[in-house]
């Protein structure tokens, strides 16, 4: 009988480094993102995760090593929803709009198939009920929802997601967690920034990073109970 074959990697992350305007956070990283999956970056605060899903939107370019993005998709950058204005007076409908911008640039008038793209991911975040709602007026899952359909909007097959269920309470994180699921069911790769080891242990693989260091890599939560040493080795983080 033949071998389980491994995923095939979406990413390939290759001895990477980087950082910030002479900082450099990231340091040697090497790891595969498996694709039609979610994969989890955990790390203490300032470890480097919102770094990283930098590096992978290509907000942030590495100082030396590599990032291959394999498959010819493209990706797209959900924020922390801290992020974002609850005073921004922009409808849910608008704000999901914003994901054609990359293709159609700001403010420009969108085509019948834009209007097509954001009607789906409304309708595939299930929030196309609260189209005509301002974003002030959503609770922070539905609010949530509403950036990941921007996300969707784009057409991307990897989404990047900043800390998604941070803020929500268990019912609501649970319903981001399944959305997740079903978005990687659909084709997608996700990978998420998380604090949350629950969430993280939802996903199929995850890289834990440690001072911007590579410190556990695998399937979760086996991967996450091993601590290694400080400062010692963890091999790599390809996907086996
Ligand atoms: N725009 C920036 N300019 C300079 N330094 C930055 C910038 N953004 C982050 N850093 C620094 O890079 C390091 C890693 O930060 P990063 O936000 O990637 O960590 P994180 O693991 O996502 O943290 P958290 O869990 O708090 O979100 C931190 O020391 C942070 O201060």
């Amino acid at each position: 009988m033949m071998p389980p074959q491994p995923p095939t990697p979406r990413v390939r992350i290759s001895g990477l480094s980087a950082g910030y305007s002479g900082r450099t956070v990231l340091h040697q990283v090497t790891a595969d993102i498996p694709g039609a999956a979610v994969t989890s970056l955990t790390g203490p605060n300032g470890s480097g995760k919102s770094t990283l899903l930098g590096v992978l939107a290509g907000v942030i370019k590495p100082t030396s090593g590599e990032v291959e993005h394999c498959g010819g998709g493209t990706a797209a950058f959900v924020p922390q929803r801290s992020a974002v204005s609850d005073a921004l007076p922009l409808t849910v409908r608008q704000t999901v709009a914003m994901g054609r911008w990359a293709d159609r640039g700001p403010w420009r008038r969108l085509t019948a198939r834009d209007h097509a793209t954001v009607d789906a991911a409304l309708r595939r975040l299930g929030i196309a009920h609260l189209a005509d709602r301002q974003l002030g007026e959503l609770s922070g899952g539905q609010r949530q929802r509403t950036f990941i359909a921007q996300g969707v909007a784009q057409d991307a097959d990897l989404l990047l997601l900043d800390e998604p269920c941070t803020g929500l309470d268990p019912e609501a994180r649970a319903s981001i967690e399944e959305l997740l699921v079903q978005l990687v069911a659909d084709g997608a790769t996700v990978v998420q920034a998380t604090h949350d080891l629950e969430s993280a242990g939802a996903g199929e693989h995850c890289l834990r990073l440690r001072d911007g260091r590579l410190d556990a890599a695998g399937h979760p939560p086996a991967a996450l109970a091993h601590t290694a040493p400080a400062g010692a080795p963890v091999g790599d983080g390809r996907v086996r």
